[in-house]
């Protein structure tokens, strides 16, 4: 019989490529697979290569600025650093590492709540207008309210609240390799110190990891979320509310009516819904809708600086960064880390260059050709 670990994945880079060979199958397959065939998955990053940019010439490209406003508050470039929990699977300094990387590019970085470090440990990483937090609202509203006001303490500047776990999508590999991190601990950082969390444990961590890992896995979603129970997350905090997982033009129409502040457009990297459409062919609907009225970030098929240009230009005013930066702190950590992201922003500045768009302003959909 083949066993999974037999079967040569196909690889979408040579980054890919190389992050297979440093880190565990398991982990790896984790971090790389999608749900269920991988459709979605796949067509992320079919969606961008519809479009081509159509570009124009002889605009005086000598100054590019890559700058852009979000929140009130200047970015460097564009982008940010997707939520990604569990990041020690793939080095084993997680997300300190990366955070140095986003300190240090001036890129806001947005802490998973299922991170394997905790909140306040990652701050330490950061600078304060680069921290956003990431919310899995749990079923347990202590514990819900626990982590909104860690944040607020320790400086986030906003939260993001995923909206399309409301179940965890159906992930094969990872079944066949009967793997899970947050099983094995490397997802709990923001659980295990938090008080509300440990209030609902018979006996503390220290005694019993098991049942405390279990207790996690079990109260870290709230399949019952809807829209009259985020009023009260809502009213837990005065920081900014952004929902990820945003695809249809409806729910952000609702997100304008609920007070939300920003939207990203997402289907988590094709790991939550298969068959579901593909971020970037969401969002010009969504565009229409919003107006302008909130930000809108994007991500799910973002590998180059080309993709960033494009998601810009289809109506979104950031985008995350997700797999690449993962695979980069696999091969190498920090300095890997760093390298993709000095390799986007090298690859946006010149395709706006060669494209005609001096700034991120610029950037519009008269630029783009849909083939
Ligand atoms: C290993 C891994 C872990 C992730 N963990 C989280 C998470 O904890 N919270 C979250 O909102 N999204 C999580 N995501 C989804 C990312 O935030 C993002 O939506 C996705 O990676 C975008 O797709 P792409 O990486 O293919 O561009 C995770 C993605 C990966 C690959
Ligand atoms: O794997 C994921 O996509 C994800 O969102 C997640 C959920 C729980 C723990 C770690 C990551």
């Amino acid at each position: 019989m083949i066993t999974a670990a037999e079967i040569q994945p196909e690889f979408e880079s040579l980054l890919e490529r190389k992050a297979f060979e440093r880190i565990r199958r398991e982990a790896f397959d984790y971090i790389a697979r999608g749900a269920g065939s991988e459709a979605t998955m796949k067509e992320n990053l079919g969606a961008f290569s519809k479009w081509k940019i159509r570009p124009r010439v002889l605009r005086n490209v000598a100054e590019i600025d890559l700058s852009t406003t979000l929140f009130n508050r200047k970015l460097s470039s564009p982008f940010l650093f997707a939520p990604i929990g569990v990041q020690r699977i793939a080095h084993p300094d997680g997300e300190l590492a990366s955070a140095r990387v986003a300190k240090a590019t001036d890129v806001p970085f947005v802490v998973s709540s299922a991170a394997s470090y905790s909140m306040e440990e990652i701050a330490s990483e950061l600078e304060e207008s680069t921290r956003w937090f990431q919310l899995y609202c749990s079923l347990e509203d202590t514990v819900t309210k626990s982590l909104v006001n860690r944040a607020e303490a320790n400086g986030y500047s906003a939260i993001v609240i995923t909206v399309d776990t409301p179940v965890l999508g159906i992930r094969e590999t990872d079944a066949h390799n009967q793997y899970s991190p947050l099983e094995e601990g490397d997802g709990c950082g923001n659980y295990l110190n938090d008080p509300a969390f440990r209030a609902l444990l018979a006996r503390p961590p220290e005694a019993d990891m098991k049942a405390a890992l279990q207790k996690q896995i079990d109260i870290i979603d709230q399949p019952g979320l809807d829209w009259d129970e985020l009023k009260k997350i809502r009213r837990m905090t005065k920081l900014p509310i952004l929902l990820k997982g945003i695809l249809h033009p409806e729910d952000a129409k609702l997100a304008l009516e609920h007070n939300i502040d920003g939207i990203i457009v997402s289907n988590h990297g094709g790991r939550q819904l298969d068959h579901c459409i593909a971020s970037l062919d969401a969002l010009p609907d969504i565009a229409q809708v919003i107006q302008k009225r909130i930000p809108i970030l994007l991500d799910s098929g973002i590998r180059t600086g080309v993709d960033v240009f494009k998601a810009l230009a289809l109506g979104a005013d950031a985008v995350l960064l997700g797999r690449p930066f993962i695979y980069g702190l696999a091969v190498n950590g920090e300095a890997g880390v760093r390298q993709v992201i000095h390799k986007i922003r090298h690859e946006l500045e010149t395709s706006m260059a060669l494209a005609g768009a001096r700034t991120i302003q610029e950037i519009n959909s008269d630029l783009l050709f849909n083939s």
